[in-house]
């Protein structure tokens, strides 16, 4: 058997955005995690993985400042995370869109709270919905796109804010199979463009091997971290090509066999 081109390492680097030092949570009885010590790059894209319930959502949550964590402590470029910031955008999985609002005010609806001038903002969003593949639907409402299309307005929306930090959740875990190998190259495009810090929960280790530069494997609850993966992975090569690399086929076994006890 060939060795997994995958290693393992928790080294901060001197691009470290966010630092999440001995953070613990418990909701009353629940300990959901436990001392979670990790360091987000910038300029990379960090995928949480692990079994239901591990606690993935929770420290997304706590890092967004949107929750607090029982112990410990989250800093963004130093400072300590006391709530949420414009420095962090969280992407929910349904995206709560406005339904009374066009793609295009949906999109730069960020930037209008900010108090930006309309034809900047306009302009903004503009790029950010080219980027999703959805110039032309500027001027739809959410009724009138499929939910793989208000998917991608969520996610240009985020985007538009400019937020260094950006916090997904499971983003495209309601749309078909097509749609959702098309926005996984959506994002590693954008990831590629923006060098943001990028933080990914999914439950797909095809996904996660696809889209990350680290994976961090998270144990059964209350969540620990168990292994960080680098996957190795030539990613000029064509989607297709990517997906029968022997590289990427190898880090999806390891991290299914790491993960299959799990699952019974
Ligand atoms: N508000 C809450 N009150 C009580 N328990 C909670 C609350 N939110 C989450 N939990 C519990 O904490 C644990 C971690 O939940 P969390 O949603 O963070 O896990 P997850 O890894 O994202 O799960 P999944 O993979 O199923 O989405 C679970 O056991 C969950 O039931």
């Amino acid at each position: 058997m060939t060795i997994p081109a995958a290693v393992q390492t928790l080294h901060p680097t001197s691009e470290t955005v966010v630092e999440v030092r001995g953070i613990c949570k418990k909701y009353s009885e629940v300990e959901a995690l436990r001392l979670i010590d990790l360091d987000f790059p910038r300029g990379k894209l960090t995928t949480l993985l692990g079994p239901s319930g591990c606690g993935k959502t929770t420290l997304l949550k706590i890092i967004a400042g949107l929750i607090q964590a029982t112990s410990g402590e989250v800093r963004v470029n130093g400072r300590t995370v006391t709530g949420p910031g414009p420095e962090r955008a969280f992407v929910f999985q349904d995206f709560a869109l406005m339904p009374w609002a066009t793609v295009m005010r949906n999109v730069a609806f960020g930037l209008e709270l900010q108090g930006m001038a309309k034809a900047e903002r306009q302009s903004i969003a503009r790029n950010y919905i080219a980027e999703v593949g959805l110039t032309g639907f500027e001027d739809k409402y959410p009724h009138e796109l499929s939910g793989g299309m208000r998917q991608r307005v969520g996610l240009a929306r985020a985007f538009a804010v400019n937020a260094e930090v950006l916090l997904l959740d499971e983003p495209f875990s309601a749309v078909d199979e097509q749609n959702r190998r098309k926005f996984q190259e959506d994002l590693l495009r954008l990831v590629d463009k923006e060098r943001k810090t990028f933080i990914f929960v999914t439950h797909s280790i095809e996904e996660a091997v696809y889209v990350s530069d680290r994976i961090v494997l998270l144990s059964r609850r209350p969540g620990r971290v168990s292994q960080i993966i680098e996957p190795k992975i030539d990613r000029t090569a064509s989607p297709d090509a990517i997906r029968r690399d022997q590289g990427y086929l190898d880090t999806v076994e390891e991290i299914w066999q790491g993960l299959k006890h799990y699952v019974d």
